[in-house]
């Protein structure tokens, strides 16, 4: 579980995050959405540590950022998993080495155990035959896929991925956004998802955290988004007239189930 309290960033003295407080349950898929510049970017990186926020703690199964040594922050760090926007992988290296990349770096293992789960993460996004390629041998959905089990390798508490679907046709997206709630409940990850994908929002959403200005506006569940009377968040999400379609449906099956 990850809690957030009350964190507030700026730049230049401009307030980016005004005083946000949430938390993100283990296994579960915990989705930020919000306007273009709302500040789910600068929110995710604070999560990571790559912001400081000025004020505010986050505080990961106990443990509060802010508290801990430099070497418990680098333990912690091992414990999360990243999938980046446009995936990150290293064009020069095979899928395979791309997922091995972090166990490289930071598990001290033998190579033929390291092989062994490498194998094991790539069967599980179902990508072990393409093992060999390189990443502009693969289609965008593999490159995902590759990220996500680069993501899993180290078997991360916590895991957060920055727009997963951008650039994916929508088919793909929902395979992407399957895998990636899937492994959340089967592995009882934190994950926290950055989304402008509506689709992702009604199908996995267990989770949502609506920023408005920096603010957090509304949080709920994809069930409960649907009834929300809150205007900023129909605003938003029922901006385009097929959601408010499926919003109609979707009451309606309420009314008539009651
Ligand atoms: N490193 C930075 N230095 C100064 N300002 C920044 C920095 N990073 C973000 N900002 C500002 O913070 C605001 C929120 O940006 P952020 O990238 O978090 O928005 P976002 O909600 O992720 O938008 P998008 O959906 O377009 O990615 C913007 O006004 C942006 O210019």
């Amino acid at each position: 579980m990850i809690e957030v309290k009350n964190i507030k960033k700026s730049f230049d003295g401009v307030e980016i995050l005004k005083g946000i407080s949430t938390t993100f349950e283990k296994g579960k898929t915990n989705l930020i959405i919000g306007q273009s510049g709302s500040g789910k970017t600068v929110f995710l990186k604070s999560l990571l540590g790559l912001f400081t926020p000025e004020e505010g703690a986050i505080i990961f199964d106990g443990r509060d950022y802010n508290s801990l040594s430099t070497k418990e922050k680098r333990e912690l760090r091992t414990e999360i998993g990243m999938v980046f926007q446009g995936s990150a992988l290293f064009d020069s290296m095979t899928v395979s080495e791309n997922v091995m990349f972090p166990l490289r770096m930071f598990a001290n293992q033998p190579l033929s155990e390291m092989q062994d789960r490498v194998d094991f993460v790539l069967k599980r996004v179902d990508l072990i035959d393409a093992h060999h390629k390189f990443p502009a041998e693969t289609s965008g959905g593999m490159q995902k896929r590759v990220a996500i089990a680069r993501a899993i390798v180290m078997n991360p508490k916590y895991l957060f991925c920055d727009e997963p679907n951008s650039g994916l046709d929508p088919k793909t997206a929902i395979v992407i956004d399957n895998l990636i709630q899937e492994i959340t409940d089967e592995y009882n990850i934190t994950t926290v998802v950055n989304t402008h994908d509506m689709n992702s929002v009604m199908e996995i959403g267990e989770k949502i955290v609506f920023l408005k200005n920096g603010v957090k506006a509304w949080e709920g569940t994809n069930k409960e988004i649907f009834k929300t009377d809150n205007k900023a968040v129909t605003d938003f999400v029922y901006s385009s007239d097929l959601f408010k379609k499926v919003r109609e449906v979707y009451l309606k099956e309420l009314e008539e189930e009651s």
